[in-house]
C-alpha cells in the first residue's frame, strides 16, 4: 500500500498537478517525507517536490493505489506523460520490480514493468473502425437533396387522399366532384349531423335492434333481384331497400335513426348503397348497424324463383 510513493521522492501525480497550481504546502508532507526516507533510505526530498504528495494518496499512512493507475490511463495525451510515476503494481518491493532494476531505479519514465493499457483501436478482439475517406463523405446524400421532406406543395406519388375524412353532408356536391379529387375536400360543410328526434339516438337504435322486433319486413330471407331492389325504393308506402356487398337491407326503420338524416339515407334506397356509404363514412359498420334489417341476398333475374315475386307483390 505504499507503492504510490515514488522512489525518487517525487510527488504523486495528483500532487504534481496541485503543485502546479501554486498551492501552499501543508503540514502533511512532513509525514510523507519521513515515510519515504525510512522506506527507501533516500535523502529528504526537496520541499518543492514533497509537500503535496501525502494528501493525494496517503490516509492514515495508507496510500490508495487504485486511482493512480486509472489516472495514468486517462491522461495519455497529457503533456506530463513522460514524468508519470511508475505503476502502483506490482509493489515496489516485489520480485517483479527487483528483477527489473532499470525501470525501478531510473528517473520517472513510462512504466515498462507493466504492459501498456490496450488501445481499443488496435485490439485484436475488436475490428478497427472503418476508415473515413473524403470520397465516402462526399457520397453521402445532402439533407437538402434526399433527406429533406417538403413541407409545402403536393407530396409526390402519393395519389389522392383516401376518403377517410369526416363525412360530408351534401351528397350532390360529392356526386359532382371529380373522381380524382376526394369529394370530402370539396364539400363546404364536411360534417352535417342532423338533430335526431327524441328516442332516435344511436343507443335507441341499438335497443331496437335487440328488441326482437322484425325490422326486415320479411318473414324469411329472400333472394332479391335487381328489379325487386329497384322497386322497393321507399316511395308510395313501399319499403326502402338498399344493397350492400350483395346483401339487401330494409333501411326503412333506420331512417329516423340515421345521424346523417333521412334524406341522405334515402338516396341509397332502391339501389346499391355501398358506393355512397363508403364515400361518406367507410368506418361505419353497415352490417352491424343494420343486421336485423337484413332482407336477403342479391341474385340475378334468372336465379329468382317465382315465390320471391310473391313476397314482393305482398309487400306492394
Ligand atoms: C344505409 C346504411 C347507412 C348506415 C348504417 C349509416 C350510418 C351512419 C352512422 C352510424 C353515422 C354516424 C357516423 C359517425 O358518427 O361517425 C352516419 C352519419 C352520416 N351518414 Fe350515414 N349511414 C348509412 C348510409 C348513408 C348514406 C347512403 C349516406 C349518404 C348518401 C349517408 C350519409 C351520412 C351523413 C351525411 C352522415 C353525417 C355525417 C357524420 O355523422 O359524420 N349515410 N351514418
Amino acid at each position: 500500500w505504499r507503492v504510490i510513493q515514488s522512489p525518487t521522492g517525487a510527488p504523486a501525480p495528483d500532487a504534481k498537478r496541485e503543485l502546479s497550481q501554486s498551492e501552499t504546502p501543508t503540514e502533511e508532507p512532513q509525514l510523507q517525507t519521513e515515510d519515504e526516507t525510512s522506506e527507501f533510505s533516500r535523502p529528504t526530498p526537496s520541499p518543492q517536490t514533497t509537500p503535496k504528495a501525502a494528501p493525494s494518496g496517503a490516509h492514515n499512512g495508507v496510500a490508495i493505489p487504485t486511482f493512480t493507475l486509472g489516472e495514468h490511463e486517462s491522461f495519455d495525451d497529457d503533456e506530463d506523460e513522460d514524468k508519470l510515476e511508475p505503476p502502483s503494481f506490482p509493489a515496489l518491493n516485489s520480485a517483479q520490480r527487483t528483477s527489473a532494476p532499470s525501470t525501478f531505479m531510473a528517473a520517472p519514465t513510462k512504466p515498462s514493468s507493466m504492459a501498456p493499457p490496450p488501445k481499443p483501436a488496435t485490439s485484436s478482439l475488436m475490428a478497427p473502425p472503418p476508415r473515413i475517406v473524403a470520397s465516402n463523405l462526399r457520397a453521402l446524400p445532402k439533407p437538402s437533396q434526399s433527406m429533406h421532406v417538403p413541407t409545402t406543395g403536393p407530396l409526390p406519388n402519393r395519389g389522392p387522399v383516401p376518403t377517410r375524412d369526416p363525412p360530408a353532408s351534401n351528397g350532390s356536391l360529392r356526386l359532382n366532384a371529380s373522381p380524382t379529387v376526394p369529394s370530402t375536400l370539396k364539400t363546404p360543410n364536411a360534417r352535417s349531423r342532423v338533430l335526431l328526434s327524441p328516442g332516435h339516438s344511436p343507443l335507441d337504435w341499438a335497443h331496437l335492434q335487440r328488441s326482437g322486433e322484425n325490422l326486415s319486413g320479411v318473414s324469411s330471407l329472400v333472394r332479391v333481384t335487381p328489379a325487386m331492389l329497384k322497386h322497393n325504393n321507399g316511395r308510395k308506402g313501399k319499403p326502402a331497400w338498399s344493397s350492400y356487398q350483395g346483401k339487401v337491407y330494409n333501411i326503412t326503420p333506420y331512417l329516423p335513426f340515421h345521424p346523417g338524416g333521412e334524406g341522405e339515407l334515402k338516396r341509397a334506397s332502391g339501389k346499391d348503397g355501398g358506393k355512397l356509404f363508403m364515400e361518406v363514412h367507410p368506418w361505419v359498420n353497415w352490417e352491424n348497424m343494420l343486421g336485423e334489417c337484413l332482407v336477403g341476398i342479391m341474385v340475378t333475374e334468372e336465379q329468382a324463383p317465382g315465390h320471391e315475386k310473391g313476397v314482393l307483390e305482398e309487400m306492394d
